[in-house]
C-alpha cells in the first residue's frame, strides 16, 4: 500500500457560478453546494472550492472584498468555512479569498485550508499573479492590486500531504515539484479560475503534466462560467490521476464533480515506471536556480 495516500478518498470539486457582487450570497450558495455535494456521496472527505468564490474576480475589486485572515480571531469568511468543514468533518479546501495584510497593507489572493474540526490549517498566498497580455486574447494583470505570496505551501490531511497553489501558479512546475519530492504529496490542488482564451489551449494540458510529472493526483476547481460577468471563466473543474488520465471533469455550468483518488493508481504507476529512483541529480544537481 502506498506510503503517501493512507487509504481511497472520496473527493468533490464545487464548480460554483462566477461569483456576484453579494458576498454573504456567495458564501451561502457554496454551503448550498457543499451540502448537496454531501448528500450526494455521504462517504466525501475532501472538498474544494474554486479561485475567489466569495467576490468578482476583477483586480479593482480585490481591496474592497479584502478579509484579515487570522485562526484566532476569524472574519466574515474564514468562520463561515470553518463551520462549514467542521458541520461535515471534511478537509476543505476553501477556495481563495481576497486577503488583506494588516501589517502592510498589502493584499493578496489567498487559499484558506481547513481540517476535520474546522481548524484553520494553514493559507497560501497566490505565488505567481496573473500578469498576461495576449493580443486579441485577454490582458489582465494581478499585480495593479494584488502583492504575491512567498512560500509554497503543503498540507496534512488525515490521508497524506496535499500541496497547493492557485491557479497561474499551476503553470510553474516547480510548487508541484515540491510538493510530491520534498513533501511526499499525493496530490496537488489548485483554486483556479483560467479564462476562455488560455483554458480550452493549457487547462486539460497543465493539469496532465502536473500529474504525469509528479505521478500523483491534479485537481484543479474553477468557477461556472458566467457570461453575464467581467470574466469569463473556463470552467471544467477536473481531477487527473497519476498516469495522466483525467477520471473525472465537469462541463461549463455549476456543477459538482465527484471522484476517488486511489493508492493503488499511484503505487502502480510509480512501480511500472519508477522515475524516483531514475533521477540524474549528478547531471543537474540543482534545478531550483
Ligand atoms: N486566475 C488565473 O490565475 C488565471 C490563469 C489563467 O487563465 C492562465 O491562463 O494561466
Amino acid at each position: 500500500m502506498s506510503k503517501i495516500l493512507s487509504q481511497k478518498v472520496k473527493i468533490a470539486l464545487i464548480q460554483l457560478s462566477g461569483s456576484s457582487a453579494d458576498k454573504q450570497a456567495n458564501l451561502q450558495r457554496a454551503a448550498q453546494f457543499v451540502d448537496r455535494a454531501m448528500r450526494e456521496q455521504p462517504e466525501t472527505k475532501i472538498v474544494v472550492l474554486p479561485e475567489c468564490f466569495n467576490s468578482p474576480y476583477s483586480v479593482d475589486k480585490f481591496r474592497e472584498y479584502a478579509e484579515v485572515v487570522s485562526a484566532h480571531k476569524m472574519s466574515t469568511s474564514v468562520a463561515f468555512l470553518s463551520q462549514l468543514a467542521a458541520r461535515h468533518k471534511i478537509t476543505l479546501f476553501g477556495g481563495s479569498i481576497p486577503e488583506i495584510d494588516p501589517a502592510t497593507d498589502n493584499v493578496y489572493n489567498t487559499a484558506l485550508i481547513f481540517d476535520e474540526s474546522g481548524a484553520l490549517v494553514d493559507t497560501h498566498r497566490k505565488v505567481h499573479l496573473f500578469d498576461v497580455d495576449i493580443p486579441n486574447g485577454i490582458t489582465f494583470k494581478e499585480s495593479t492590486t494584488l502583492s504575491p505570496g512567498a512560500k509554497e505551501t503543503c498540507v496534512p490531511t488525515p490521508f497524506g500531504n496535499v500541496g497547493v497553489g492557485i491557479c497561474y501558479d499551476m503553470r510553474f512546475p516547480e510548487l508541484a515539484m515540491i510538493a510530491a519530492r520534498k513533501h511526499s504529496a499525493f496530490a496537488m490542488v489548485y483554486p483556479s479560475a483560467f479564462n476562455t482564451v488560455t483554458g480550452p489551449v493549457h487547462w486539460h494540458l497543465l493539469a496532465r503534466a502536473r500529474s504525469v510529472d509528479n505521478q500523483f493526483y491534479t485537481v484543479l476547481c474553477s468557477p461556472a462560467r458566467n457570461m453575464d460577468s467581467g470574466y469569463h471563466a473556463y470552467g471544467h473543474s477536473l481531477v487527473c490521476d497519476p498516469r495522466g488520465n483525467i477520471i473525472a471533469e465537469a462541463g461549463e455550468g455549476e456543477e459538482i464533480v465527484h471522484a476517488t483518488l486511489d493508492p493503488q493508481a499511484i503505487d502502480d504507476f510509480r512501480m511500472s515506471v519508477p522515475l524516483y529512483k531514475q533521477r540524474r541529480f549528478d547531471v543537474y544537481p540543482d534545478v531550483s536556480k
